[in-house]
């Protein structure tokens, strides 16, 4: 693997749990440098790929390469060093402070002198300096949840793959959150992200993927893949529109027409 880290790529990934083809052919390729939002409803498998993407699950088949080389040939603690996670729900956090579930972060990287640095940028970038002190497990939802970044930014990774990081945050945060991502791509992060928030998805993604029944039936820039059709299609509701955003708006019965 080269020292600048290319794309990551997943090919023809297949996963299968229990009786349910959750993910059917999916190929996508994530970029340095760009927000890639992945959208879709409840079930549709969101949370699988980014796991199979993010090297914590095995596909059944296919396979997701970074620069050109296999998951396969990759150690576990070398991966940890390119891509890191942050996951849907947390569970219950360990027993400790925040900053050390913040500083777990290093732990791919072994004890150099940049860590103490690379924790306070993460805390400064979430939010979380106030919180460092307090015990982990005695958070708010919102709280952990940006505890939970804090703890992926400070490995400072090309990649980054959040699953529903602003879910649980207020409005200030969830905005604070997205620009931070943005600034991530800028510095030439590649970013990843599920959200439902359809509004911030179409404000601050560069592109988006449209993942429905286990398949991807849209990828592109939000206002080519986040269409009216596309909308009512995967999601039954009708939108309304707002300076390029999409927002949610009604409903709709069986027979396509809003409940207004
Ligand atoms: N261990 C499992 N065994 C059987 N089915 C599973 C298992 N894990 C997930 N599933 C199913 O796989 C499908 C996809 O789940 P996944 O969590 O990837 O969806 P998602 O798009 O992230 O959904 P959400 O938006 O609700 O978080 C769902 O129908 C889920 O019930």
């Amino acid at each position: 693997m080269s020292r600048e880290t290319g794309a990551l790529r997943a090919s023809g990934i297949c996963v299968r749990l229990g009786k349910l083809d959750v993910l059917k052919d999916v190929s996508l390729e994530a970029r340095k440098g760009e927000v890639l939002g992945l959208i879709g409803p409840n079930g549709a498998g969101k949370s699988t790929f980014l796991r199979v993407m993010a090297g914590l699950r095995l596909p059944d088949t296919g396979r997701v390469t970074l620069d050109n080389v296999a998951f396969a040939a990759i150690s576990p603690n070398r991966r940890a060093r390119h891509i890191a996670f942050v996951p849907q729900n947390g569970g219950r956090p360990p027993p400790m402070s925040v900053y050390d579930l913040i500083s777990l972060g290093r732990l791919p990287f072994g004890c150099d002198l940049a860590n103490r640095a690379a924790i306070l940028r993460a805390m400064a970038e979430t939010g979380t300096e106030m919180l460092k002190n307090r015990p982990a497990s005695a958070l708010s939802g919102g709280e952990l949840a940006r505890v939970l970044l804090a703890r992926a930014l400070a490995s400072e990774t090309p990649y980054l793959i959040a699953d529903e990081p602003i879910a649980a945050l207020d409005p200030a945060h969830a905005l604070s959150v997205m620009t931070l991502f943005r600034d991530l791509a800028r510095k030439g992060t590649g970013v990843m992200v599920v959200l439902h928030d359809l509004t911030l998805a179409a404000r601050f993604c560069d592109r988006v993927v449209l993942l429905d029944e286990g398949r991807i039936v849209g990828c592109g820039i939000p206002a080519d893949i986040m269409t009216d059709a596309a909308m009512r299609a995967v999601y039954n509701v009708d939108v309304r529109r707002l300076d390029g955003a999409v927002i949610p708006w009604s409903l709709l019965r069986t027979d396509g027409d809003a409940i207004r």
